[in-house]
């Protein structure tokens, strides 16, 4: 199977906010990272078809999803960003409505609902009003509802937003487990979320696909640029501005300070082996506050 986007755009009024991308993707998991405002949700919505591309294309196996129609999205299951769940519904029914939307036999549905109840660790609040569900409850009940078709292609916006670590961990461990045969695109902005479960990163910035790799493959382009060292207040106040300091943590008077830089910053620096998150912060650095935040 392959999923292929061709220039794919959008534009609202003046912003463009994708921007001619084009990619081809197979079974696997993708994790769509990028900063708020990247483009990634819109993306998203064209690959579901919820709104139209300016210009550009998508197609499966070579076919536009546009002439595929009804059989093009009854191989997708999506989770928006903000799942409007309605809070009197029990979980259980919540599902079975759903289905119904999504035009699945009763018996089907019902079949389906439980399974996906199980495998989501829901069933013993299967009939508990959504309104008592935490939100890591919530999301899961998300991808509960998306798998419902067994999609062929899995599109999940943000999934693990408003989620503590531990939630955070079973999602991750979910969607490695349920990713076999189909396309996953995952997006986030939380680095930790990708790293360990995709098969490749797709990193968005402005719209646009910037990089494409395997973790591996992304990190390697930063080797020999990260170092830490420590260093004076003074002497973080004066560093060159272009220097992105991943982390600074403070270590008695002094600072222990992480930064990407292709030059050595500071004569007691060490090199230190790069990760994802040195990557991404290197690359949206300069949408950062001189304080070190979005
Ligand atoms: N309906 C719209 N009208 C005008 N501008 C929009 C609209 N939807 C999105 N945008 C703009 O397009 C850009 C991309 O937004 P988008 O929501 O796709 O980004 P994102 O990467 O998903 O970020 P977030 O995680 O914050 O949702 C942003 O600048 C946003 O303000």
């Amino acid at each position: 199977m392959k999923l292929t986007m061709e220039r794919l755009t959008k534009q609202f009024k003046n912003k463009i906010a994708v921007d001619r991308v084009s990619m081809e993707l197979e079974e696997g998991i993708y994790g769509f990272l990028g900063a708020n405002g990247a483009g990634k949700t819109t993306l998203m919505q064209m690959l579901c078809q919820i709104i139209t591309p300016t210009s550009g294309e998508v197609k499966l196996d070579g076919r536009s999803n546009i002439e595929m129609g009804e059989a093009f999205r009854d191989l997708l299951g999506y989770l928006p960003q903000e799942f409007g769940y309605s809070p009197g519904f029990t979980a259980k029914d919540f599902m079975l409505y759903i289905a119904a939307v999504k035009g699945l036999r009763p018996s089907y549905a019902k079949k389906r609902t439980k399974e996906l109840l199980e495998l989501t660790n829901l069933s013993e609040d299967a009939d508990r009003k959504i309104r008592t569900f935490s939100g890591g409850m919530k999301q899961r009940l998300g991808i509960a509802q998306a798998l419902l078709n067994d999609p062929r292609i899995l599109v999940l916006d943000e999934p693990t937003a408003g989620l503590d670590p531990k939630e955070r961990a079973y999602f991750r461990n979910m969607i490695s487990g349920l990713s076999k045969d189909k396309i996953v695109i995952l997006s986030t902005h939380i680095v930790s979320d990708v790293e360990y479960i995709a098969d490749r990163i797709l990193l968005m910035k402005k719209g646009r696909f910037i990089m494409n790799g395997t973790v591996s493959e992304l990190t390697e382009t930063i080797d020999g640029e990260v170092w830490e060292c420590e260093a004076e207040e003074k002497e973080l106040e004066n560093m060159d501005r272009s220097i992105c300091v991943v982390n600074s943590h403070r270590q008695g008077k002094d600072l222990r300070l992480r930064v990407v830089s292709n030059t050595k910053p500071m004569q007691s620096a060490v090199k230190a082996e790069p990760t994802l998150e040195d990557l991404y912060l290197k690359a949206f650095y300069e949408e950062m506050d001189e304080r070190g935040r979005w």
